[in-house]
């Protein structure tokens, strides 16, 4: 039977995480399930799989949560040192799904264990990545990515020589907005922003996605992760998103991941590793699609393109000023403050004050990315009052 955790259960990986574990009951035993405010749906998912503790982040919700579990004999705590807590605790396998930076201690707490991380919470390897290989190495860790694209470039991977690689391509399905014209990108609304043509997702990936930016940070991600350098990565809009991500060899061989745009493919991968076991998940017809296509993704048109690279550049803390800007542009963007191009605007002139201060060649600690995430939160809020 193998032990589960899954950090940031109540949200879209969460809870598609939670519909493969609870079709094998018997297989495995949930440790921690940890949430922020939907503390109906965590202790409804608790009870129903026996976890051991359900965390809440917030503290103002524990009475709520305690009162939900009563007599289930599931323990309960609340706020993000609980949360971090019960992510230490050891499980062989845990799922990092909250969203935002906030996952990188929980996650880092996790690697603690020495067990699997299945890596959703792309935002901990664009702020920390170095930080985050090296804890994972030092406890015997592993790390296996989530994320659709990673997961496919995971798999073309498997038996491959890394000196063999020649370039990577991730895809991007390029969001609510792709066949929008430029000019009218001013006027749109979160919304319109958080509608996605292809994917299921929470609301703050969903708007990344028509904003290029979860893209821009699948490429960091990508760097990080495979250790590849900037030059040797890119992506490429694809309507469909049916092929995921594509490894070129130096043979002239390309191999792609295909399949239905659905997560339970890349979180049961994950889950499996190293075996390959039947998921429930619809199956392709490549016929009935007919065709793939591909289109350039414009760094001009989509500026966060253009950022990562320089952040993949730039290396040190440049991925905590870069995300830390982005999540508060966000934020900004969603209580309808500024402008669905502003975003984009904020990140480079955060990233632009803190590189000019030397400040993102610092040596990376948990201190030093926390406190960078802090500063370019509160640059992001002063570049949106001057405009
Ligand atoms: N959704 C997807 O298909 C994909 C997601 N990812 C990545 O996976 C991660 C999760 O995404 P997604 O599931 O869409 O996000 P959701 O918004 O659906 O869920 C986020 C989860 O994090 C919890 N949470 C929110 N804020 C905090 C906090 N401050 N501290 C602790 N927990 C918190 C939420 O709790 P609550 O809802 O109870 O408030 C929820 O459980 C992100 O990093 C995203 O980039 C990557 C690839 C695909
Ligand atoms: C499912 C997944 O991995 C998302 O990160 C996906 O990539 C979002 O779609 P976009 O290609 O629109 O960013
Ligand atoms: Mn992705």
């Amino acid at each position: 039977m193998k032990s589960v955790s899954i950090l940031g259960a109540t949200g879209s990986i969460g809870q598609n995480t939670i519909d493969l574990i609870a079709r094998s009951p018997d297989a495995y035993r949930v440790v921690a399930l940890t949430g922020g405010r939907n503390v109906e749906k965590l202790a409804d998912d608790a009870r129903r799989l026996k976890a051991a503790i359900a965390v809440t982040a917030e503290p103002a919700l524990y009475a709520e949560l305690a009162e939900r579990l009563e007599g289930s004999g599931v323990e309960v705590a609340a706020g993000p040192q609980a949360l971090v807590e019960a992510a230490s605790r050891p499980a062989d396998w845990t799922m990092s799904a909250i969203i935002g930076s906030a996952g990188l201690e929980p996650g880092l707490a996790a690697i603690g264990n020495g067990a699997t991380l299945a890596l959703a919470n792309k935002e901990s390897l664009v702020c920390a990545g170095p930080l985050l290989l090296s804890e994972a190495k030092q406890a015997g860790a592993r790390i296996l990515p989530v994320d659709s694209e990673h997961s496919a470039i995971f798999q073309a991977l498997v038996g491959e020589d890394m000196a063999a690689v020649e370039r990577i391509t991730i895809t991007a399905s390029g969001g609510a907005f792709r066949d929008w014209p430029e000019e009218r990108l001013a006027e749109a609304t979160a919304a319109e922003a958080a509608t996605h043509p292809n994917w299921s997702m929470g609301q703050r990936i969903t708007i990344d996605s028509a904003s290029l930016f979860n893209k821009a940070m699948e490429l960091i991600e990508t760097h990080e992760f495979f250790g590849v350098p900037s030059s040797a990565i890119d992506a490429v809009i694809h309507p469909e998103s049916i092929v995921h991500a594509m490894v070129a060899f130096r043979d002239g061989a390309v191999l792609a991941h295909l399949g239905f745009p659905d997560m339970r493919h890349a979180i049961g991968y994950a889950l499996n590793w190293p075996d390959r076991l039947a998921l429930p998940v619809p199956r392709l017809d490549l016929v009935k699609l007919a065709s793939l296509t591909f289109r350039d993704a414009d760094e001009r048109r989509h500026p966060a393109l253009r950022l990562a690279r320089e952040v993949m550049d730039a290396g040190g803390l440049s991925g905590a000023a870069f995300n830390g800007a982005k999540e508060r542009a966000l934020d900004l963007f969603i209580e309808g403050r500024i402008t669905f191009p502003t975003m984009a605007a904020i990140v480079e002139r955060v990233l632009d004050r803190l590189s000019a201060s030397g400040d993102l060649a610092g040596a990376m600690t948990i201190e030093a990315v926390r406190d960078i995430d802090e500063r370019s939160r509160r640059l992001a809020d002063e570049a949106a009052a001057e405009r």
